[in-house]
């Protein structure tokens, strides 16, 4: 068998273990030809393409990024899957002679995957997002190590805010979803999350900074990108979309601070973490995460249960169809931001 492997979307810690896995149980176990192409659908559409083998991927696992890079380059001219991009596709498939596709990325991914599965295209998806926000997976790989970088974050803008009795605002990324502001919050012990799922006022974010601030502490609070303002109409960009037709979020910790400072008189200052929370070293429990997720595609792949994507089940990876995954995004459900809330201040 021939399978292909691609990355798109953003990177994610993690990627690069995903695909020693696949190649791992691909070409060890079960004798698959396997080829990576470069930049994501780039790579797939100029010829841009390396044999993945067990060399290839040796010790990869540890490393930041991904091997074979990845893009938001589209698998269909204009990005629109019509019949004809789809018999093109297809007839490049036959060039490469590829019985299959493993297809790493995120929600957009995943419904690529379910377009080329759906038209008879064989593909599987691996799931990866540092936002968590997939469906039909309890984590992608990618999350944790974001969520521990934005915990150290806050664990070191804590002791510099305590120290100048000033508020401190860190901006985390999250378009859509606030895992990892939630998360980060908690494990930090920020006064305040504030998530995309749950706009909040101004004056009810001054208030807890207030009452932080009578007890005799320094507020941290933690912002996802995509949180809004109660009233405001959208997301805070940097202007201008990404090139490939999203708005590029961003500043909402710099459009809270000087609110707050305004509101509360203490000195407020904001942190935006960036891409820093995507790069580097993934954690162990990624690592982990992302190689079975990338030996159960492979065993997929060998066992022909195309149409289907690797998801984390309690302790189990199980093959899920790609309908479920791509669905409907997996934000934060009103009991776990409630659970929160609750002690904010
Ligand atoms: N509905 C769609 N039809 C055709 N192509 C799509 C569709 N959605 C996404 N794509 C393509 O899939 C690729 C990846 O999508 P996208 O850029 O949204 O990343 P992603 O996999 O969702 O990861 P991230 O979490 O970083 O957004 C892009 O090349 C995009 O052109
Ligand atoms: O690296 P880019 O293309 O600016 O994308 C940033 C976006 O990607 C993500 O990291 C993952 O979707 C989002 O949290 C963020 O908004
Ligand atoms: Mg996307």
């Amino acid at each position: 068998m021939r399978i292909g492997v691609l990355c798109s979307g953003g990177d994610s810690p993690g990627m690069n273990a995903a695909i020693r896995g696949a190649v791992l149980r691909g070409v060890e176990v079960h004798g698959f030809e396997m080829l990576g192409f470069m930049d994501g659908w780039r790579g797939f559409h100029e010829g841009d393409a390396v044999p993945l083998d067990r060399s290839a991927v040796r010790g990869i696992s540890p490393l930041g990024g991904v091997i074979l890079g990845t893009s938001r380059v589209p698998p269909f001219p204009g990005g629109r899957a019509e019949p004809e991009a789809l018999d093109r596709l297809r007839s490049r498939v036959a060039e490469y002679g590829l019985d299959g596709f493993l297809l790493i990325g995120g929600n957009g991914t995943q419904t690529v995957a379910k377009i080329l599965a759906d038209a008879g295209i064989p593909a599987i998806g691996l799931p990866k997002t540092i936002d968590n926000d997939l469906g039909g997976t309890d984590y992608t790989f990618g999350f944790d190590t974001a969520v521990s970088i934005a915990a150290e974050a806050i664990d070191r803008l804590r002791t510099t805010g305590e120290s100048h009795r000033r508020c401190m605002v860190l901006e985390v990324m999250g378009r859509n979803a606030g895992w990892i502001a939630l998360h980060a919050g908690m494990a930090g012990g920020a006064q305040a999350m504030l998530i995309p799922e749950h706009p909040e006022s101004i004056e009810q974010i001054a208030e807890w900074v207030l009452s932080v601030r009578d007890r005799g502490r320094s507020s941290l609070v933690v912002v996802a990108e995509g949180f809004t303002l109660e009233g405001s109409d959208g997301e805070v960009t940097r202007g201008g979309d990404d090139g490939f037709g999203r708005p590029r979020l961003g500043g909402i910790a710099e459009v809270l601070a000087p609110l707050i400072e305004e509101r509360t008189g203490i000195e407020t200052r904001a942190t935006v973490l960036g891409h820093v929370q995507r790069g580097g070293s993934p954690t162990a429990f990624d690592r982990v995460l992302a190689t079975r997720t990338g030996l159960a595609a492979a065993d997929a792949a060998h066992e022909g249960r195309w149409g289907t994507m690797a998801g984390l089940h309690g302790d189990r990876i199980e093959m899920v169809p790609l309908a479920e995954a791509v669905g409907r995004l997996k934000t934060v459900p009103p009991e776990r931001y409630e659970e929160v809330r609750l002690n904010f201040g």
